[in-house]
């Protein structure tokens, strides 16, 4: 890979706009575009979104769980949608919240992070509740190979706040040395090769109001790029954008599932509501 991930994403925001759409095959959704429950209308559907976002968006973020609950001709599907955009300017978030004790994150750094590997995505998403220090070997995994991360801090679900918000013994709230530890990572990494974002990410739900200023985070300190789901289908628009991302606005990825794939099934349709996510995330963040 040329560049590393902070780079390539931050290259295709300015080219494509601040725009994720998830690849979130809900039974629900392959009903509502005339597709079959099973590996052939999964395939379908993916492939579709691929063939109609590709060079339109800055991230694609397919979710592991609609694939997996296909079993293994599933996650074959899976392989072959990250095949379609590897290599493309936009990129690939694998969406897996993977989060487990340091050995065993070497797996997961194996499986999605390793040159070769069936699943490589450009970067994964993970969760630091055994710890943000348990990630490290996905933190060595995604610098060796030029991928990145987006770590969970304060997520778009309600039920996530009593962890996130909850106080450390130093008074400060969870999510909040969650940001602090992902930006030394960050600076560790900057200084290393300089980039408009590092390649590691936070993920902020679009959703949690005023979370960030009630407890201090410092976002733009991060350097990184913040994944902000909750767009469309939980609520958030444009003005919560605005209000929860301030100064840090302009490393915001919005991120947005369901609202963009309900304009399916056509190539056509889905371009044009990825369109308006586009233009209406821009407006918000500009
Ligand atoms: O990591 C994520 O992408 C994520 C984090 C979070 O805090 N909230 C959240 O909704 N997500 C994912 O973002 C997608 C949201 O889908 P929609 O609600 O349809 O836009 C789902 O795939 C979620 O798993």
């Amino acid at each position: 890979m040329t560049a590393p991930f902070g780079a390539r994403l931050a290259g295709a925001m300015d080219r494509f706009g601040p725009l994720c759409v998830g690849i979130d095959p809900h039974p629900g959704l392959l009903a509502a575009w005339g597709l079959t429950d099973d590996v052939q209308g999964l395939r379908r559907f993916a492939l579709t979104v691929v063939e109609a976002l590709v060079g339109e968006v800055a991230a694609l973020k397919p979710q592991v769980a609609f694939f997996e609950r296909h079993g293994s001709r599933g996650i074959g599907v899976l392989e072959e949608v990250l095949a379609a955009v590897r290599g493309e300017a936009t990129q690939v978030v694998l969406d897996a919240k993977r989060g487990d004790i340091g050995s065993t994150m070497a797996g997961y750094g194996d499986a999605y992070l390793a040159p070769g590997a069936p699943l490589a995505c450009d970067a994964l998403t993970v969760s630091p509740y055994l710890g943000v220090g348990a990630l490290m070997p996905a933190v060595t995994a995604a610098e060796a190979t030029g991928r990145g991360l987006f770590v969970l801090a304060l997520t778009s679900n309600p039920e996530g706040a009593l962890v996130q918000h909850a106080t450390a013994s130093d008074g400060q709230a969870v999510a909040a040395h969650v940001a602090r530890q992902v930006a030394e990572l960050n600076a560790r990494a900057l200084a290393a090769a300089p980039a408009a974002l590092g390649p590691y990410g936070l993920v902020v739900g679009a959703t949690v109001g005023d979370a960030v200023r009630r407890h201090g985070i410092d976002l733009a300190a991060v350097r990184g790029p913040l994944l902000a789901p909750g767009v469309g289908a939980q609520g958030a628009g444009a003005a919560e954008l605005a209000d929860v991302f301030g100064g840090a606005r302009r490393a915001v990825l919005a991120s947005t599932s369901r609202a963009v794939l309900d304009a399916g099934p056509t190539v056509a349709s889905l371009r044009d509501a990825a369109a308006r996510a586009v233009d209406e995330a821009s407006r918000a963040l500009r």
